[in-house]
């Protein structure tokens, strides 16, 4: 689904990621995680060519993101989308323009686009407030908006860049519920960097741990296909073993 072969970026003498691969699995959440200034928002900007990397390819979608320039590459970012810390909504607009405007650029009918509009904000529980301005939302509210803002465009990627880390730990876990939500129900991939490392290990079913630009290792958390929540009989066993081999006998 993401593939990076040898990336690598630099800030004028620094270098911010060295020669960095990198495979993410079609479905499932990939965190990102490491010390302050180990390169993850730099590599998350990477996959959607944000920032554009000095040397190496970027793949997405079995497209090569790194051989694209003006429409196609602007096609093919339509398939990614992205939230921040800060949300990044547009302060003069409503909640329904700010979701709308992802969707200005494409000639759909305007019926289809607020049918498109409306249905994203339901599926983060906003419709009701579709009228409201960001100044009048709370911080879990506007980072709803925002992920509406970027499921507009139908996207099979989610860049998410340290999505709760300016929200308290109530509204932390509601908007974790929405991106496995998003994961589960819409089938989309979802990237997450975050220095809390709760949040990564709450919902991540691998971890790339970054150290200096470079990758350190990458964990599998919860391995996709498992039912963690149906298979109780090996919920048991886990709590029970933590990890240790036991006497089947
Ligand atoms: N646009 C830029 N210009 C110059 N230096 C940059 C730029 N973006 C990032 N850097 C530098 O690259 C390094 C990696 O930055 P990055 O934001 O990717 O790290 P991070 O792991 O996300 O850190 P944090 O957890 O503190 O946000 C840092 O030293 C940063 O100062």
């Amino acid at each position: 689904m993401i593939k990076l072969n040898r990336v690598s970026k630099r800030f004028a003498q620094f270098q911010a990621i060295k020669e960095l691969s990198l495979e993410i699995n079609s479905g499932e959440i990939h965190g990102i995680i490491g010390a302050s200034g180990a390169g993850k928002s730099t590599l998350l900007r990477l996959m959607n060519l944000l920032e554009i990397p000095d040397e190496g390819e970027v793949e997405v979608n079995a497209q090569i993101l790194t051989k694209m320039s003006g429409k196609k590459l602007r096609e093919a970012r339509k398939s990614i989308g992205m939230i921040f810390q800060h949300f990044n909504l547009i302060s003069n607009k409503t909640v329904y323009d700010n979701v709308a405007v992802s969707l200005e650029l494409t000639r759909s009918p305007k019926e289809e686009q607020k049918k498109r509009v409306l249905e994203c904000l339901s599926f983060v529980g906003l419709a009701e407030l579709k009228d409201k301005y960001p100044a009048q939302l709370s911080g879990g509210q506007k980072q709803r908006v925002a992920i509406a803002r970027a499921l507009a465009n139908k996207p099979q990627v989610l860049l998410c860049d340290e999505p709760t880390s300016s929200l308290d730990s109530n509204t932390t876990a509601d908007l974790l519920k929405v991106l496995e939500d998003i994961n589960q129900h819409l089938g989309v991939t979802i990237v997450i960097v975050s220095h809390e490392m709760e949040v990564i290990k709450s919902i991540c079913n691998r971890v790339t741990v970054l150290e200096n630009g470079s990758l350190y290792q990458t964990v599998t958390t919860k391995p996709k296909g498992v039912q963690m929540k149906e298979n109780r009989a090996q919920y048991f066993v886990d709590q029970l073993t933590e990890g240790e081999e036991i006497d089947n006998a």
